[in-house]
């Protein structure tokens, strides 16, 4: 186990770790010592010699004070090594996230990885604060002692070793049912704490809906789920608690009547058993921590796994050698991609070149792939085969900071950091001027925004950007794409929240943008598409007509049909508002 943890908190800390086992080791062999020493002294004071019990209380007040400072030691590099711990698998366990690909974050749950990122890191290395010291000393301790009582009556050792395999046994047992109701608590907490979340950041659909209350009984029978586990953890836990603890008794009073029975036999010394019953009580107890012990240690493993899977999860590889695009234009070259458990191919043969600069408008059925594919440009995911292409070279032999400074996106679920307007349009640019701040303001037609809020630029957006409004958080959004001033803009339906003035103001704004970028575009709005430089239409994950409005529209194909469907709904719109 203790393999695993340098494996998993890195390699960093193993010095720090072995020292600190040592230590621990140390002064378990030296409190295992004093326990021996107690035998010779209380012989000596029970047959009435105090002058040879004063040569034992040399030795025995060295090895007290060698297990004192022993266990000095070892408390404060337990500490200092558990701090460094922490510190070491944070780091280790935020760099790995950070190179996760992107697509992973939408696969997990979230109450779990923020309860596994914030308590489990705790209850990994609290083993060094807390458990390391205790359970060594709980195993090295009785071995020294019976290695001593070897010394002092063979026999006695003997019952004492016959004891391990029962006492083993029921340790076994105990921690497996500690281990068992503690995982099946830790599985209760982590699903009520996916709820809660998904309770409180959906409260407005909740609401609105008949089904809404059907979601709060479900939160309130998990929430009973996991108080039912929490009662039968203390239960379950207890009686195996209790069964260890009476095995532990059972050992020492078959070894006292072992002792007793020599005793009585008259092959043993009356004084001398009196002071070996005291090492078996002494024995005991270390032995009974151990109940306790080895079911926080389980706790300690089921999390360690659960870490390590983490770890295990593949970040995209990283090119060895990266190369440097040559321009903007983006390409996919036979493009085949699967998200993990669907039925088909989402991307299904996708070949399309896009020269650098200008529009291109994705256009197609829902579902038909658009965000797929603006997702694959921007690496979400690898391609399974084919490739995706950005200034002719392979997003994946690019590097991590040139693809990122490559693409500006704004995808469709604008997500806004609890901070002000300046700090989440910051982001596109950190050391962006003033000058520039207010460029990329008026061009995303955030000025208004501006205008309008008392505090302007210094207006809190709260979690999410719950305190704007769906239009004011994708202006935000799209100022910061546009601060980022990338030769690549991938735009998800980003001007779909904004009234026809404002999305009318963005579009002109994407146009003169595309002079020098080349923006891919997925909306919906006749005027965004008809406007772009060229039209790709899409269906069942391919791409099945390209070209500018004038000759899509001669072609007279899907996106003919497309064209006149959104012409009638819109003369629909119109004729009804009329009336
Ligand atoms: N993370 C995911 N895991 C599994 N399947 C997914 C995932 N995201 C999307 N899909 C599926 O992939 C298909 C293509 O989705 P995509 O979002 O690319 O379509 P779209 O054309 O952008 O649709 P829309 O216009 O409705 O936004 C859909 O059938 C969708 O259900």
């Amino acid at each position: 186990m203790l393999r695993d943890l340098i494996g998993v908190i890195g390699p960093g800390q193993s010095g720090r770790i072995r020292a600190h086992l040592l230590a621990v080791v140390c002064h378990a062999v030296a409190q295992g010592v004093v326990f021996i020493l107690l035998v010779p002294l209380l012989q000596a004071l029970l047959s009435g010699e105090p002058e040879r019990a004063l040569l034992w209380l040399v030795p025995l007040a060295v090895a007290a004070v060698v297990t004192g400072v022993a266990y000095f030691v070892q408390a404060l590099l337990g500490f200092r090594t558990a701090v460094a711990a922490t510190g070491a698998l944070y780091r280790r366990l935020g760099d790995h996230l950070g190179d996760l690909p992107l697509g992973w974050f939408a696969s997990v749950k979230l109450g779990s990885l923020t309860r596994l990122a914030t308590a489990g890191v705790g209850e990994v290395t609290v083993v060094f604060a807390h458990l390391l010291g205790p359970l060594v000393t709980a195993v090295v301790t009785p071995m020294t002692v019976l290695i001593g009582m070897v010394v002092f009556d063979w026999r006695l050792a003997v019952a004492m070793l016959a004891t391990v395999p029962m006492l083993v046994l029921a340790y076994r047992r105990s921690t497996r049912t500690i281990a068992e109701t503690d995982a099946d608590v830790d599985a209760a907490v982590g699903r009520s704490n996916d709820q809660i979340i998904e309770f409180a950041q959906r409260q407005p659909v909740l609401r609105a809906f008949p089904g809404g209350r059907e979601r709060a009984a479900l939160l309130e029978k998990t929430i009973e789920a996991q108080h039912e586990a929490g009662r039968r953890q203390l239960r379950r836990n207890s009686l195996a608690r209790g069964l260890f603890g009476a095995a532990v008794q059972l050992a020492v009073t078959f070894v006292l009547a072992v002792g007793a029975f020599l005793a009585v036999a008259g092959t043993a010394d009356v004084a001398q058993l009196i002071a070996v019953a005291v090492l078996v009580v002494r024995f005991a107890e270390p032995v009974m921590a151990m109940g306790d012990l080895g079911g926080s240690l389980r706790t300690v493993r089921a999390r360690l796994d659960q870490v390590r899977e983490i770890l295990d999860v593949d970040p995209l590889p990283e090119p060895s050698a990266p190369r440097r695009p040559q321009g903007n234009g983006i390409e996919f070259s036979d493009v085949r991609f699967q998200y993990e458990g669907a039925a088909g191919p989402q991307l299904d043969g996708v070949d399309l070149e896009l020269p650098p600069n200008g529009v291109t408008a994705l256009v197609g059925p829902s579902g038909s792939g658009k965000t797929t594919m603006t997702r694959l440009v921007a690496r979400f995911w690898d391609v399974d085969s084919g490739a995706v292409r950005i200034g002719g070279v392979d997003v994946r032999d690019l590097s991590a900071d040139d693809r990122a400074a490559l693409v500006a996106p704004v995808f469709q679920n604008v997500y806004l950091f609890d901070g002000t307007i300046e700090d989440n349009v910051r982001l596109g640019k950190p050391d962006a001027t003033a000058e520039e701040l207010a460029w990329a303001a008026r061009l995303a037609r955030m000025d208004e925004i501006l205008g309008r809020l008392p505090d302007g630029w210094a207006t809190r957006v709260g979690e999410g950007g719950a305190a704007l409004s769906g239009g004011e958080r994708q202006r935000v959004s799209l100022a910061r794409a546009i601060l980022k001033d990338a030769p690549v803009m991938v735009l998800d339906e980003a001007t779909a929240a904004l009234d026809a003035v404002n999305e009318a103001a963005v579009t002109e704004t994407v146009r003169a943008l595309a002079g020098r970028r080349t923006v891919l575009v997925i909306a919906h709005q006749l005027a965004t598409v008809m406007n772009a430089d060229r039209i790709v239409v899409l269906q069942d994950g391919r791409v099945r007509e390209s070209g500018t409005h004038a000759e899509l529209m001669a072609l007279d194909g899907l996106y003919f049909q497309f064209w006149e469907e959104r012409d009638r709904v819109r003369n629909w719109r119109l004729r009804s508002a009329q009336r």
